[in-house]
């Protein structure tokens, strides 16, 4: 069985037994109070800023609590807003529920969306990697984006979505060169809430400066179904058809504690 997961006997509530630092002071995900943002204008003038390759080769897998996209990030740049270096794009990833009423990981005044998208950057500039880079207070940045049902379908999504069918069962993977244009997988305004975090999977490092974005993106249902398709087992795992399916892989909210929730823009 998995060490952790999403299911009652090894989800989240059970992570610290084995991954100490889900216990930390400095968790991810946490519920956004609009109440406590501040808006200091030391964002104001330092807008976000991203550059992503319209066509670049990706590699989507299923990891077994999810498919992630691997970029090969060379051309890729974050920079701006809460990040005082230059982050390179490791990967992309998303999170989902069940039923559409939760599936986000981040919460706005206790309200959940149906899915979150995480966009993974590391710190470039002063590590050599990203894995030195997660073990470093900033060593990552994450774009968090919103995703709600609405009707049409997410043509950017789509690109990944009509991938998935390769990579049903855990640890397979399909190489894919499509022209990606991330532009449309963010939302059209840049405005966004900002605090420091962890990754909100095992081993839950607080490497995090998250950044969520305060405008949602949208997904349709059937393409929302098509991630709950995903099985967290192998191939070779003998069990029913109906068994193993990724209907979830979101952690819920964590306390902010002290710390300083910042906000962008109205
Ligand atoms: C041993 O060191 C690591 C470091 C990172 C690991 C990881 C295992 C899984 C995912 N990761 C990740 O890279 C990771 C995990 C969670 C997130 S999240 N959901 O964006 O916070 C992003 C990235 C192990
Ligand atoms: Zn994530």
């Amino acid at each position: 069985s998995l060490d952790w997961g999403y299911t009652d006997d090894n989800g989240p509530s059970t992570w610290a037994e084995k991954y100490p630092l889900a216990a930390g002071a400095r968790q991810s995900p946490v519920d956004i109070d609009t109440s406590k943002a501040t808006s200091d204008n030391s964002l104001v003038d330092r807008e976000i800023d991203w550059s992503y390759p319209s066509n670049c080769s990706y590699r989507i897998v299923n990891t077994g609590y999810g498919w992630r996209v691997d970029t090969y990030g060379d051309d890729t740049a974050l920079s701006g807003g809460p990040l005082s270096e230059v982050y390179k794009l490791e990967q992309f990833h998303c999170h989902w529920g069940a039923t559409n009423d939760e599936g986000s990981e981040h919460t706005v005044d206790g309200k959940s969306y149906a899915a979150e998208l995480h966009l993974v950057h590391w710190n470039s500039e002063k590590y050599s990697s990203f894995k030195e880079a997660a073990s470093q207070p900033d060593g990552l940045a994450v774009l968090g984006v919103f995703m709600e049902i609405g009707n049409a379908d997410n043509a950017e999504l789509e690109k990944i979505i009509s991938l998935i069918p390769k990579i049903i069962h855990k640890g397979q993977d399909s190489q894919a060169s499509f022209d990606l244009d991330f532009g449309s997988l963010l939302p059209e305004s840049k405005h966004y809430w900002t605090y420091l975090g962890s990754l909100t999977t095992p081993p839950c490092n607080e490497c995090v400066i998250w950044t969520v974005f305060k405008e949602p993106i949208t997904i349709s249902e059937r393409q929302l179904e098509v991630f709950r398709s995903l099985k967290s087992v192998g191939e070779e795992d003998a069990i029913e058809p109906e068994e193993g399916k990724l209907v979830k892989n979101y952690r819920p909210p964590l306390p902010l504690g002290n710390r300083v929730l910042r906000e962008c823009g109205p």
